[in-house]
């Protein structure tokens, strides 16, 4: 309680309080849109767009615009607003004119399917203006990334060379990079070419959740291999003539111009982003920003898409499995993401449907316990709709894009509003309508109601299923429960078995270490 009011109490940072409101900017046809170049709106039609989102329009102002990127960009706007093109049009277009292939744009994401949907997006666009686009998540082995990511130069047969020489004319193959914590810092520490001193954009999306975990100290490592040493501000011999194979330098000199404060020019530019961005003054410190710009979309701090619709149902704990299939058969196959509180419960509750027999729907499993490559194939059937319901944990789903979701059902009442909002989130995207259901115990109903108040909601009216419909399910839910209960014990007793022979193992290879 104590800690929940002292965090009430956080001020909020000046440049806070006087944000750009984004919702004051309007749609903008492409056509007139300025600046804009033709090749890439060629790119964007061609994806289907006819016209630009209103964050969309309000970042362009500021960076391709009159704001010409001088300061950094904190976009707070709700789920599903179109925050990745926001940043990734201007990126590309101020891009588009770079003379040298090398890494000037990074775009960090917390994981690997949502790192690969950024890619898609800069990958629909960033073709047409002669831009590469590579993807750092340890999909493919390191080896494959690395090249990838880096071209080794043409070696003449029968010519000698300095392998030192060799090292620096190591080039990158991609302008923009779209990568994951770790495997960033994978290639940070030890692919060999791979550099960030040409680095002029830093995209954190999703900011909150990534501030949230160290992921092995990626951001300050980031933040000092871009910032200016004394060795670019006088740059020695070394690095002013060019090698033998003509390498360049992105040199950044400390800038004397109004707010930069000794800071090196160029300078890196942020753009942070999340539906719910942190107000946290010692987090957002972490980002190091520079003259920061706020926006936001409207007077709220948390928002919720404008075309969604929240629904409650009450029900008793134990009927909650009864209730939600009765839902699912209402929404009559339609794309789902049901959301429970933990990766385990998502697991059993994806079991007990699938014994349910004749839904008629298929049901898939999303969630952190299963293996990367059983998720991306979950998570490909569900896009391509083999797959219309999803049953996920809270982890994985924050920016997913899945089109056609028309519903959320939360089967385990979020905790937090933020929660709320990211699982809602997944559908009534782009201007499109969605609902969300959330399955509540009668005592649950107050803190519910509390909750959604924070996000200035109020309307969420009760959605019933008939009675009967619940009634003549009962015995099909007595047999699934039964199954549920054989599949758990077998499951469990594999798992023994596993965990047995792996520290069985672990043990031989001690007792040989011991002996050599
Ligand atoms: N100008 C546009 N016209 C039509 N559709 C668009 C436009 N811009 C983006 N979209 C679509 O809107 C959807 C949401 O975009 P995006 O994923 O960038 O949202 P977001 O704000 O990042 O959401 P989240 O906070 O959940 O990550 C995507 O399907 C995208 O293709």
């Amino acid at each position: 309680m104590k800690e929940a009011k002292q965090k009430k109490n956080v001020p909020v940072l000046p440049w806070m309080r006087s944000p750009i409101d984004v919702s004051l900017f309007e749609e903008c046809p492409l056509h007139l849109f300025p600046c804009l170049d033709p090749r890439l709106e060629v790119a964007l039609k061609n994806m289907g767009f006819s016209s630009l989102f209103p964050v969309q329009v309000a970042v362009w102002q500021e960076t391709v615009g009159p704001g010409a990127f001088e300061r950094d960009l904190c976009i707070n706007s709700p789920t599903g607003s179109g925050k990745t093109l926001a940043y990734a049009l201007p990126i590309v277009n101020v891009l588009s004119s770079r003379a040298v292939k090398c890494l000037r744009a990074l775009v960090v994401l917390p994981t690997r399917d949502l790192a690969l949907q950024v890619k898609e997006v800069f990958a629909a666009i960033a073709p047409a203006v002669g831009l590469s686009v590579g993807l750092a998540v340890g999909q493919t082995s390191i080896a494959d990334e690395i090249s990838e990511l880096i071209k080794r130069p043409k070696l003449e047969a029968g010519i000698c060379y300095d392998p030192e020489d060799i090292s620096l004319e190591l080039q990158s193959s991609v302008d923009i990079l779209v990568a994951t914590p770790g495997r960033l810092m994978d290639h940070i520490n030890t692919t060999k070419g791979f550099t960030l001193k040409h680095l002029r954009y830093l995209v954190v999306d999703e900011t909150d959740r990534l501030l949230r975990e160290a992921y092995q100290s990626w951001l300050p490592t980031v933040l000092q291999l871009t910032r200016s040493s004394d060795e670019s501000l006088f740059p020695c011999g070394k690095t002013i003539l060019p090698s033998t194979f003509g390498s360049m330098n992105t040199i950044r000199r400390c800038g004397v111009e109004r707010g930069f404060k000794g800071r090196s020019y160029p300078r890196l530019v942020k753009i942070v982003l999340s539906a719910t961005l942190t107000q946290d003054p010692s987090k957002l410190a972490l980002l190091d920003l520079h003259h920061p710009l706020l926006l936001t979309a409207g007077q709220r701090r948390y928002q919720l898409p404008e075309k969604l619709k929240s629904f409650k149902l009450i029900c008793e704990s134990k009927l909650k499995p009864l209730y939600l299939v009765a839902l699912l058969r209402d929404l009559g196959g339609e794309k789902c993401i049901v959301f429970t509180s933990s990766v385990e419960s998502a697991h059993r509750l994806c079991t007990l449907l699938n014994f349910f027999g004749d839904l008629q729907i298929k049901i898939g499993e999303y969630s952190g316990l299963q293996h990367q490559r059983v998720r991306s194939k979950t998570l490909e059937e569900f896009r391509g709709g083999k797959i219309q319901v999803l049953i996920s944990s809270d982890g994985m789903t924050r920016g997913m894009d899945v089109e056609g979701v028309r519903n959320v059902i939360n089967y385990d009442v979020p905790k937090f509003i933020k929660t709320y909002i990211h699982r809602a989130g997944r559908t009534a995207r782009a201007g499109q309508t969605g609902r969300c259901f959330t399955l509540l115990r009668k005592d649950e109903d107050k803190r519910f109601k509390q909750l959604l108040q924070k996000a200035d909601s109020d309307s969420c009216p009760v959605h019933s299923v008939a009675s009967n419909s619940i009634e003549a399910l009962h015995s099909v839910y007595v047999s699934a429960l039964e199954k549920l209960k054989e599949t758990v014990v077998s499951e469990t007793t594999r798992k023994r078995k596993i965990n047995f022979k792996s520290s069985g193992a672990d043990k031989r290879k001690q007792e040989k270490h011991l002996k050599e």
